[in-house]
């Protein structure tokens, strides 16, 4: 779809610019775009990494001439002083009227009651061959926070493919693939038959693992079931009904750890429990109570964290905000790490559980292009 521009107008060192979408202009500088000249010289044309040196560029840089060409779909300078015409694609343009790092979703937080109503599985076989319902896939982890890929075989080779198929997978202290029983293989309650409670992984790393996969390869066990529930929607509740409390857990960084000495690891990182982004919109839910590190705030912070903590809490036992599922072999899993708060029942016998971590922006990266190849905008 072309945005087309309607009007590009000179005011001083500046140039206005309209489209005919009827979504607002936008304002860029002389300076600005001819940093953003598109031609070979200034941008590799195939990195399409900036090759000009910024910093040469005249600050009272000027222009003989602004214009439209084709219709609306290119912006023409031609520049003072120097034997260079700029000429850039008007879609390039309209997509900086929004964050262009923000991958556009369409959300939807969900319930108990909304989750069941949702479709949230795609056929292996389709998942592996066809783009469009790869795409649809990520669509629906983008939407929902979590969906699946149905008919798998219980194998680590196509659990490991179903990976593959999105991104390459992300090496942490738990190595890339991990397949685990109860057999403490690693310093983590996930390594017993424990019931391990609401939480996202990662609150120890700087960077927590965007995306987590799970493959139940083996399930000869009663209990074990999963429960799945919506960080988001949580805010959601918390903003409209505990809003001093929301407010707290966007502020107070919670520091997280992972300690296992004997194999020489003490993991730290702190940030809120709901960590907004510049623009003050909710970005991410790092939570775990099994892996929050001490740390000490003043009396009457103290008060007021375990308040608004418990309120959180509350909301994660909430029963209408769970998805529960017994994970079985044939069903991969796909949820967001920054989003979606996962939980364990405890369980007796035999479990198998394999998975991947994936990083945020190589399946954000990965459904840019499936978007861009489907002909939609980022
Ligand atoms: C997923 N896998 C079993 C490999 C690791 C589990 C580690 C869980 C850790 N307590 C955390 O919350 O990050
Ligand atoms: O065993 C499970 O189902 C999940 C374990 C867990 O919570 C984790 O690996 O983070």
């Amino acid at each position: 779809m072309t945005a087309l521009l309607r009007g590009a107008t000179l005011k001083g060192r500046d140039v206005e610019l309209n489209w005919s979408d009827g979504e607002p202009g936008l304002a860029l500088s002389l300076f600005w775009l001819r940093d953003h000249c598109q031609l070979p010289q200034s941008h590799h044309p195939e990195t399409r990494q900036r090759l000009h040196d910024t910093f040469k560029i005249p600050t009272a840089i000027a222009a003989q001439a602004v214009g439209l060409e084709d219709n609306g779909r290119v912006l023409r300078i031609d520049w003072a002083g120097e034997d260079h015409v700029s000429r850039y694609d008007a879609n390039f343009l309209a997509a900086l009227r929004r964050d262009p790092d923000v991958l556009p979703i369409r959300r939807r937080t969900w319930d108990r009651d909304i989750i069941a109503r949702a479709t949230l599985q795609v056929p292996y076989e389709d998942f592996l061959k066809d783009d469009a319902v790869l795409k649809d896939y990520l669509e629906k982890v983008e939407s929902y926070g979590f969906a699946f890929v149905e008919g798998v075989p219980g194998t680590p080779e196509a659990t490991r493919a179903v990976a593959k198929r999105i991104a390459y997978i992300r090496e942490t202290i738990f190595g890339g693939y991990w397949d685990f029983t109860a057999n403490m293989e690693h310093k983590d309650t996930a390594y017993t038959s424990m019931a391990i409670g609401p939480h996202t992984d990662g609150t120890y790393a700087f960077d927590a693992p965007g995306y987590q996969m799970f493959h139940c390869l083996a399930a000869d066990c009663t209990g074990g079931e999963n429960v799945l529930i919506d960080g988001f929607m949580i805010a959601e509740i918390m903003k409209r009904d505990h809003p001093a409390d929301y407010k707290l857990l966007t502020e107070i960084a919670i520091p997280g750890q992972y300690l296992d000495h004997e194999n020489g690891i003490h993991l730290m990182a702190r940030r809120p429990l709901f960590r907004l982004n510049d623009a003050g919109q909710l970005a991410q839910v790092s939570y775990n109570n099994h892996d929050r590190a001490p740390f000490t705030l003043s009396l009457s912070q103290q008060t007021a964290f375990y308040r608004a903590l418990t309120t959180f809490a509350q909301l994660c036992a909430d029963e209408t905000l769970h998805y529960r599922r017994r994970l079985l072999p044939g069903s991969v899993l796909l949820f967001d790490n920054w989003r979606v708060l996962h939980a364990r029942d405890a369980y007796t016998g035999y479990r198998r559980l394999a998975g991947v971590y994936l990083n945020k922006e190589d399946v954000e990266s990965r459904l840019r292009v499936l978007r861009i190849k489907a002909g939609e905008p980022v």
